[in-house]
């Protein structure tokens, strides 16, 4: 029996010159032999594998961070006589505290400690238009967001210049005017991720609120400038991506004008039925090799965090129920992040006031946890209430 299986071991071991006067104590040495070698071969099999990720892990993340606390392009009330239409209008506060509150929860600490590098730029400063309420050709405060969005284009398109990534912490949606196009503006080639209860893209004519927020990408989209008349303080816009290159996740709040321009446009999106149905994974990956075939393009996460349902954030000016879970929110940052290839993400319409305070801060936390999870791939842990300074 030893004999058999002795002169099997020979031949498979020692094919190639076997000896004759083999015994069990060689065999075992031979065989030893070929298993060291075999691990040898594994080991430096595993280091080439190894070498190959090391070699395709992108450059450490040079992250610019602006605060782009505006407000003006959102609701507003009149704190005196709340339902009157005179001029003591004044828009919802409290979003442009979001950045400071963001910068509290140690956002640049926690990037950092997922190993990139952060340079914080501060917020940008905004001086309001006087007398710039006047509804002008269906926007209300154009002047102060047009004025406001330019140092935003011109902010994002020079860290750009100076190969960071850029984070915008708004502020409300209409942010999204200034920085898609300071991106486009270095990176024509760039693909947009709009995530959002709202798919933003009303014009001056058909929005029935005239605020800005719910219009940025109209102004935006190559393919639809000829609805929006050249609106004074918002003259600079050139109109910078395609239609076919943008695409909305989270949709539940689409106003019938709205529907009509995605429809006729083709433009992806993916609403929360559809994320119900396919999943969240499928509905990202599908959404990105929509707009970035080739996945080639510069990625803007545009991400407006009422896209997340009211019970995890609720502090932001226009919630709607039914909205993305936590989980799903950090599967678009996660699957965006693996593209490699983002280079501005927007994050806007957080607003402490709406809230109770400590709502706020937990609001704030998910919203710090997608962040990190986009600019780096990894979790954060959780900073105790206690330790939170704002
Ligand atoms: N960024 C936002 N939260 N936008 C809300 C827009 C709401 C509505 N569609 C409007 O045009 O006023
Ligand atoms: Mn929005
Ligand atoms: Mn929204």
């Amino acid at each position: 029996m030893i004999g058999m299986s002795l002169g099997i071991l020979n031949r498979l071991l020692l094919r190639t010159s076997p000896p004759l006067d083999i015994n069990a104590s060689s065999v075992i040495l031979f065989a030893k032999e070929r298993l060291w070698r075999l691990s040898r071969l594994l080991e430096s099999d595993d280091k080439r594998k190894f070498r190959h990720k090391v070699l395709r892990r992108p450059p450490t993340q040079n992250i610019g961070i602006i605060g782009a606390p505006l407000v003006y392009g959102q609701p507003s009330i009149d704190p005196i006589f709340p339902f009157s239409q005179l001029n003591l209008l004044q828009p919802l506060q409290g979003a442009c505290a979001a950045p400071d509150l963001l910068r509290g929860l140690r956002l640049a600490e926690v990037l950092k400690s997922k190993g990139a590098n952060v340079k914080d730029y501060g917020n940008l400063e905004f001086r309001a238009v006087p007398n710039d309420f006047a509804v002008v050709l269906g926007c209300n405060y154009a002047r102060t967001v047009g004025r406001a969005n330019k140092q935003i284009q011109d902010e994002v398109s020079n860290i750009l210049k100076n190969g960071e990534s850029v984070l915008v912490l708004g502020g409300d949606h209409s942010v999204g005017l200034g920085s898609v196009s300071g991106h486009a503006k270095i990176r024509q080639d760039m693909a947009l991720l709009w995530v959002d209860a709202h798919p933003d893209i009303n014009t001056p004519l058909t929005s029935t609120s005239g605020n800005l927020h719910g219009m940025p990408v109209s102004f935006l989209v190559k393919e639809l400038p000829h609805l929006s008349p050249r609106v004074p303080g918002l003259e600079w816009v050139e109109p910078c991506i395609s239609s076919r290159n943008i695409a909305y996740i989270g949709l539940r709040s689409v106003d019938l004008q709205e529907k009509m321009f995605l429809r006729t446009l083709g433009i992806c999106n993916f609403t929360m039925e559809d994320i119900k149905e396919l999943g969240i994974d499928t509905a990202v990956t599908n959404a990105l090799d929509r707009i970035d075939p080739e996945g080639k393009r510069s990625i803007h996460l545009s991400f407006d965090v009422d896209a997340l349902d009211p019970l995890i954030i609720p502090a932001t000016g226009t919630p709607v129920p039914n909205g993305l879970d936590f989980r799903q929110a950090l599967t678009i940052a996660r699957i965006v992040y693996n593209t490699r290839r983002m280079s501005v993400m927007d994050v806007v319409e957080l607003n402490p006031l709406l809230s109770t305070p400590s709502a706020a801060i937990r609001s704030a936390q998910v919203t710090v946890e997608i962040i990190a999870r986009a600019f780096t791939g990894k979790r954060m842990r959780y900073p105790s209430i206690r330790d939170v300074d704002i």
